[in-house]
């Protein structure tokens, strides 16, 4: 078949296909007809959600909705009663070891409290999924990669060679991330990184979030009860209930839709105060790019 015949076949009508501009890479991460089990009680039932490439997705519920049995299904700490899950293309749930190692490498996960090892320092712990992942790498080029994310991640040079007990709470959240970023990762889990956070040093982990993932090209599945998150940085929202991701688009499109938990989450007194926050930050921003 000649170039021109395989653009124009897909086609079938009006618009040509262009097979070479056309993004084949496979969407970082598809879930279709999820079903999570605990003996009778089911969390999520036939549950489908697609994670784009480049966009952090806000996954929100109330609490016990299943976000964190979501994370760790696609993860692979959960195994899915029914369903598929696909990152990059590949089925989690049917993967073979080597495959599943293939995969495993190109997320990074931000536990809820950092879930830092406490006998280990902060590069150590960096050190950790380095180790496991490049076993063949010397001690000398280990402590440089982890002393460069302990850096990427705001954290003090210094910092590398404290225990986690000397961390401040978001001292230890930022040592979890450079955890999670060690292995150079395309996808991020984190998973309420925000939660605990005083609320000027939320909004600083907020803008790193957002930083790192327009600079090293991250897609970011993000759990969060956290409204300023929502509207600071968030592309997509994802909303879990009845056991399903009932909606999934931008805050304005979300608001569209009449589900009362949407309507009460995203219109009570506490999103109020998070969109007049927003409104704030954005026009103290072009008050700034004015002045320039
Ligand atoms: N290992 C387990 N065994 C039994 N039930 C579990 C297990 N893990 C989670 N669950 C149940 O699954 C439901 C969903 O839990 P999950 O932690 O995913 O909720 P969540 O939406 O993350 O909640 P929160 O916002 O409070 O963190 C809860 O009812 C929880 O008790």
């Amino acid at each position: 078949m000649t170039d021109e015949e395989q653009t124009t076949e897909q086609a079938g009508g009006d618009a040509p296909f262009n097979w070479a501009t056309a993004d084949t890479t496979p969407v970082p991460i598809r879930i279709s007809g999820l079903t999570n089990r605990f003996g009778d009680f089911a969390v999520h039932e036939d549950l489908d959600l697609e994670v784009r490439r480049g966009e952090i997705l806000g996954v929100v519920g109330g609490s016990g909705t299943g976000k964190s049995v979501l994370m760790r299904s696609i993860i692979g700490l959960q195994i899915p009663d029914e369903g598929t899950i696909e990152v990059f293309g590949h089925d989690i749930t049917a993967a073979e070891p080597d495959e599943e190692i293939g995969v495993r490498n190109r997320w990074g996960v931000l536990f809820q409290g950092g879930a830092l090892f406490s006998t280990l320092t902060v590069a150590e712990n960096v050190e950790v999924p380095l180790k496991q992942f490049y076993p063949e790498l010397s001690q000398e080029l280990l402590d440089e990669i982890a002393r460069y994310k302990v850096v990427l991640s705001g954290l003090p040079e210094e910092a590398a060679s404290k225990y986690p007990s000397e961390l401040s709470g978001g001292m230890k959240k930022r040592a979890g991330l450079a955890r999670a970023l060690a292995l150079d990762p395309e996808l991020l889990f984190l998973d309420e990184p925000t939660a605990g956070l005083d609320p000027i040093g939320a909004a600083k982990f907020d803008e790193l979030t957002r930083e790192l993932t327009d600079t090293l090209g991250l897609t970011v599945f993000l759990i969060t009860h956290d409204l300023d998150t929502l509207y600071a940085i968030c592309d997509r929202v994802a909303v879990l209930a009845d056991k399903k991701v009932i909606a999934v688009g931008t805050i304005p499109e979300l608001l569209e839709t009449d589900h009362p938990w949407i309507q009460e989450y995203f219109n009570g007194p506490r999103a109020r105060a998070a969109v007049a926050t927003h409104q704030r930050g954005k026009a103290l921003d072009n008050d700034d790019s004015g002045k320039a």
